[in-house]
């Protein structure tokens, strides 16, 4: 089986998953730098599980992820990360508290005649402007973050970056860059966001 062994995590993956990339590795970069011992991490669309079991080897923490494709589902799995099948947070009944919730969206521009067959379409399809997952994401996020929470983002220069952060301003987080890439024809960031609004 194929497999990407990354800052003390081995993870396989499988056609139909996404398979870890320049945005997956900045990513769990800069989880790893912002999370802390005994937290409460969610992941939104895991793939194959890759920034889940990376801060896994690292840190002690309490992790879930979740991923639309049940593919992904399997291998986050098989990979040692705790996945449920969901669309966005629609698993959660209740409001749940996280102390960080983690989401590399699909943000290709795509048209219906760009579309990759099959489960793995999820992965890239971010809508006509590329910013419809990241959009339905930010609409939930809140209820589900920890006062001082933190969430991060990755975002591209092709979903735009400052209006990622002026969105994620209006949803209560005081947003900042916290790393950022040259990758081919494209600049890749990770924004975290903090909520500051809500009780104590
Ligand atoms: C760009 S891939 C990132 C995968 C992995 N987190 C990584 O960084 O390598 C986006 C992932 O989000 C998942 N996804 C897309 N829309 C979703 C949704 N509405 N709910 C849950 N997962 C979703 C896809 O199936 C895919 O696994």
């Amino acid at each position: 089986m194929p497999h990407i062994t990354y800052r003390n995590a081995c993870v396989e993956f499988v056609d139909d998953v996404y398979e870890p990339a320049e945005d997956s590795f900045l990513l769990a970069d800069a989880a790893l730098d912002l999370a802390k011992q005994g937290m409460k991490i969610l992941e939104i669309g895991t793939g194959t599980g890759f920034v889940a079991a990376v801060l896994k080897a690292n840190l002690d923490v309490d992790l879930l992820a979740t991923d639309i494709n049940p593919y992904a589902v399997k291998c986050a799995c098989n990979n040692g990360v705790p996945t449920i099948r969901a669309d966005m947070f629609s698993a959660f009944k209740s409001l749940k508290c996280f102390d960080m919730i983690i989401f590399n969206p699909p943000y290709l521009p795509t048209l219906e005649e760009d579309k990759v067959p099959g489960w793995l379409n999820y992965a890239f399809d971010g809508g006509v402007d590329g910013t419809a997952s990241l959009h339905r994401f930010l609409e939930g996020l809140v209820s589900y973050l920890c006062h001082k929470g933190i969430v991060l983002v990755l975002v591209s220069s092709l979903t735009g970056i400052e209006k990622a952060i002026s969105w994620m301003e209006g949803y209560g987080l005081e947003t900042e860059v916290v790393v950022k890439e040259k990758c081919f024809f494209e600049e890749l960031v990770v924004l975290k966001g903090i909520l500051k609004a809500g009780p104590e």
